[in-house]
């Protein structure tokens, strides 16, 4: 059932309960033409549940994000929402007025110019004439598709669909904006001026957002879900479900991994890690570039550092007993130890500047033969956006023959420069893992190993600072 009544509480702008479909999947067009000739009285069709059981609130002026496999059931979720599909059980109320951006042009007539479409889409979401006649030109302002506005839209290009069809939802005065994986399309200048405008229409509008893109879904959204197979799988903190759903693709790469190499050859790679020569205190260092990095510092860090502004880091030391800490694999290689170390006195720090360098110490110990290890660690915000990340691939584990045996306990140091950081909490995540960039098998990974807190910041904008060498004005007269 969908309907548009207001049984629900006014701060609820969509009421999802129970919600399912199921396609019917014919087997062929003789099937599907005896269905329409007998009705209901036979069935020539196999029902394909495609969503089961879906619950949630949209809350007014909130945002969430939905995320799930190619295939889980996202884009009818939606579609059901929109009422252009029927739902098979449950119902949606709907308290407002919808604005999507579905299927790529799903809306518009391929016959017709962009500007009838931009007429009859626009009229279909309830302006009238009068109103599309006073925003038409900032709408193809927004499109900006240029003189192909008068050509049939059958003759544009996919981003200048998506232009266009996101211009017109962004000038209906909707209540819901619903966006599915469509900003993908369109090229990086078009998708930041969505960005900007689905920032400023959350300050009074719901938004439902569907990407595959964990960056736009962290920094956009106040809740997330996640679809698997057909069921919410999990509602939460967009971080989390985030960090659940990427968590299940990398199990499902590794089991994907697994199979691809087949008995025999898995028998031979053993055989090949077996013959690798042993080497035992060996040092696989690139090149000793502490010297030259220590000059990279900001030219104001001595009046910063003693000022209020000071980016001071704090941070809370590796605990192996801690059970809380996500981890997977552990099997075939176990992190023992992750440190932040002072480069000169060698000594585990609790506090750091930003701008300072720092040496990341993480000990592992492999529980069977490695043939290529990749060592790597990455620092998210609280919100789980990735700020940094580095791994060994690009300098030790291509260049070199390294390799590790069981018993053996590797240390890697990772000497950078922290950049400033905006005050919040900070998350320091490790991995081991076997293979190449492109391939590899993780074997062991851990969430959260250090966490790292900003207490103030003298950063202008953005994410992270780099340390500032000189700041100069001109003055010509
Ligand atoms: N019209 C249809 N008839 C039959 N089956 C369909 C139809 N539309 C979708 N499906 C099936 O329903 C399931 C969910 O599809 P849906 O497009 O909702 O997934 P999705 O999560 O949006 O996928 P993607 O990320 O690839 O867009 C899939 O198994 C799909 O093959």
């Amino acid at each position: 059932m969908y309907s548009t009544t207001q049984h629900q509480s006014p701060e609820t702008v969509v009421t999802v309960s129970s919600l399912g479909k199921a396609y019917k999947i014919y087997n062929s067009k003789r099937d599907r033409a005896k269905q329409l000739i007998f009705q209901n009285r036979r069935k020539y069709f196999q029902e394909h549940w495609a969503l089961r059981n879906i619950s949630f609130d949209l809350r007014r002026g909130e945002s969430i994000g939905i995320v799930g496999k190619n295939g889980s059931g996202k884009s009818t979720l939606l579609q059901l929402i929109c009422g252009t599909l029927k739902p098979s059980q449950g119902e949606v109320i709907v308290n407002g007025k919808i604005a999507a951006l579905l299927e790529l042009g799903s809306g518009f007539n391929p016959e017709f110019s962009g500007r009838e479409n931009v007429y009859l889409n626009a009229s279909i979401l309830g302006l009238n004439k009068q109103e599309i006649q006073e925003r038409l030109d900032d709408i193809l302002a927004f499109a900006d598709i240029g003189n192909y506005v008068d050509q049939p839209v059958r003759t544009y290009s996919s981003g200048m669909v998506v232009r266009l069809a996101f211009s017109v939802i962004a000038h209906v005065d909707a209540d819901i904006l619903i966006v599915d994986e469509a900003l993908s399309v369109g090229d990086a200048y078009f998708t930041q001026k969505c960005m900007r405008f689905i920032q400023r229409f959350q300050e009074k509008g719901s938004l439902l957002f569907v990407s595959h893109d964990a960056n736009a879904i962290l920094s956009l959204c106040n809740r997330a879900l996640l679809i698997n197979q057909g069921e919410l799988k999990r509602v939460g903190k967009p971080k989390e479900v985030i960090e659940d759903y990427t968590r299940d693709l990398q199990k499902r790469n590794l089991a994907d991994q697994n199979n691809k190499i087949n008995r025999p050859e898995r028998m031979k790679e053993q055989e090949n890690t077996a013959h690798m020569k042993r080497q035992s205190g060996v040092q696989y260092t690139q090149k000793n570039i502490e010297n030259e990095i220590m000059k990279w510092s900001d030219y104001r860090c001595k009046l910063i550092n003693s000022s209020n502004l000071a980016n001071t880091i704090v941070i809370t030391r590796f605990d192996e007993t801690l059970t809380t800490r996500e981890t997977y694999g552990g099997e075939k290689a176990e992190i023992t130890n992750v440190e932040l170390e002072n480069i000169e006195t060698n000594k585990t720090i609790q506090n750091i500047k930003g701008g300072e360098i720092v040496r990341l110490r993480l000990k592992f110990e492999a529980r069977t033969a490695i043939g290529r290890p990749i060592i790597g660690f990455i620092l998210k915000n609280s919100k789980g956006l990735t700020i940094l990340g580095d791994n060994t691939n690009n300098s030790i584990s291509e260049n070199n023959d390294f390799n590790a045996f069981e018993g053996d306990k590797v240390t890697t140091d990772f000497v950078f420069t922290v950049p400033m950081l905006q005050q919040g909490e900070y998350m320091i995540s490790v991995s081991v893992a076997d293979g190449c960039i492109t391939e590899h098998e993780i074997l062991h990974w851990m969430n959260d190993a250090l966490l790292l807190r900003s207490q103030c910041t003298s950063i202008a904008a953005g994410l992270a600072g780099v340390p500032m060498h000189s700041i100069s004005i001109e003055i010509e007269k």
